[in-house]
């Protein structure tokens, strides 16, 4: 019997990725860019056992067995396998064992926090640590369990690449920088609902690329110089540049979404209220500070600097009071002490109590780990 354990992190996309050119290779119609979060906040943690006794293969996904006839899933197994089968390290007789997958997310999923991602990007380092792969570039593998799943491969900031190949080769993720490059990032998500979402990325992207002409442009005539833009604005940690980017890009994804026929409406009154506070926030201090992004859902992802996180977390409070604000439960992740003092809030409305569920205070961090032998 062999066994490993690994853990894996969430990404959030600042220039996302909408569209297919091949569905079933999960081939992307442009280029994206995420920063990898740190799993000391959000993770998928899977553990893997192989033996000769196995009669079938399992998995367990938070506790609940689900199918193993999952189309992604089978073909993320078959090409670990594959590549497994090349390699003289790999001990061929395990590539023919049943394996049992036991993997939990310490954060809700399918709710549009990427837990597809971190799920597929760690079975797919799991197994390669299994069959002793794991040195292999494996974002090839893990994009066909679900595309962002390539990006968590890497720490730091990360760009896929949608390549040209047809057999999606080329189409692969690499480190843009590493999450050392810029140490005072840090993000916060505003979970605004964590239910699991009505429509999901795959067949809101596949309605999307039938029906919106707003994402052929978007292909076309915006994605590329901004992925450019983007790139710089990290290696010249020029947050004004890298906050406006992210936030059009955003705004420009949920606008295809809603060219998409019938729509898909993943921001609600909640998450535009956000938008409000963050653009308010930004003009009062006479330069961006604060930057949103929303995947296929309403929860806000927000990009700062370390110095500005306290006066911000103060102005979110004055504008969405929470019974719990005072409880660590509210405000997960890194520790912050709330200033007395800061940004007047005359600027500011207050639009109700208890919107926001609970925020994550966590910042850019390193890839899948093994964590069962060191
Ligand atoms: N730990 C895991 N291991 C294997 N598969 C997982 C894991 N976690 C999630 N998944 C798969 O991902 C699916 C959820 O993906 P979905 O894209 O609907 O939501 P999401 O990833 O939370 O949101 P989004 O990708 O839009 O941010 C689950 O139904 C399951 O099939
Ligand atoms: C909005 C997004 O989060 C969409 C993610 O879509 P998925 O990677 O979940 O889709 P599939 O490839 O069909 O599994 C944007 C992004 O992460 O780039």
């Amino acid at each position: 019997m062999l066994s490993v354990t690994c853990t894996a992190p969430v990404n959030i996309a600042v220039i996302k990725y909408w569209g297919k050119r091949n569905e079933e290779l999960i081939l992307p119609l442009n280029d994206s860019i995420s920063a990898t979060l740190s799993t000391e906040h959000l993770c998928t943690t899977t553990t893997i056992t192989a033996s000769p006794n196995f009669t079938e293969n399992k998995i367990t996904l938070n506790g609940v067995e689900e199918s193993f006839e999952n189309k992604r899933l089978l073909r993320c197994l078959s090409e670990v396998r594959r590549r497994a089968d090349e390699h003289d390290k790999c001990r061929k007789e395990i590539l023919k064992w049943n394996i049992h997958v036991v993997t939990e997310n310490n954060f809700p999923t399918a709710a549009g926090l990427a837990s597809s991602a971190s799920g597929y990007a760690c079975l797919v380092y799991a197994l390669a640590c299994l069959y002793g792969i794991e040195k292999e570039e494996l974002s090839a593998i893990a994009r066909q369990g679900s595309g962002s799943a390539c990006r968590s491969l890497y720490s730091g900031f990360v760009q896929w690449k949608k390549g040209c190949h047809d057999n999606g080769s080329d189409s692969i993720a690499i480190q843009i920088v590493p999450e050392t490059h810029w140490p005072e990032m840090r993000i916060l998500i505003l979970v605004v609902n964590d239910a699991k979402k009505k429509t999901s990325s795959t067949h809101g992207m596949s309605t999307s690329v039938k029906t919106s002409e707003l994402l052929k442009y978007r292909v076309s005539s915006c994605v590329d110089k901004n992925i450019e833009a983007l790139t710089k604005a990290l290696h010249d940690k020029d947050f004004e540049l890298f906050g406006k980017i992210t936030m059009q890009d955003s705004n420009q994804f949920h606008a295809v979404c809603l060219d998409t026929y019938p729509p898909c409406v993943y921001m609600n009154d909640i998450s535009h209220s956000i938008v409000n506070v963050i653009h308010q926030y930004n003009k009062v201090h006479g330069e961006i500070k604060v930057a949103y992004t929303f995947d296929a859902g309403p929860n806000a992802c927000l990009y700062l600097l370390e110095k500005d996180v306290p006066d911000v977390l103060r102005i979110i409070n004055y504008a969405f009071p929470n019974d719990n604000v005072k409880s660590v439960e509210y405000i997960k992740g890194i520790p912050v002490d709330l200033p007395e003092s800061g940004t007047d809030f005359d600027q500011f409305e207050t639009y109700g109590s208890n919107l926001l569920k609970y925020l994550i205070h966590t910042k850019v961090g390193e890839g899948p780990k093994r964590i069962d032998e060191q």
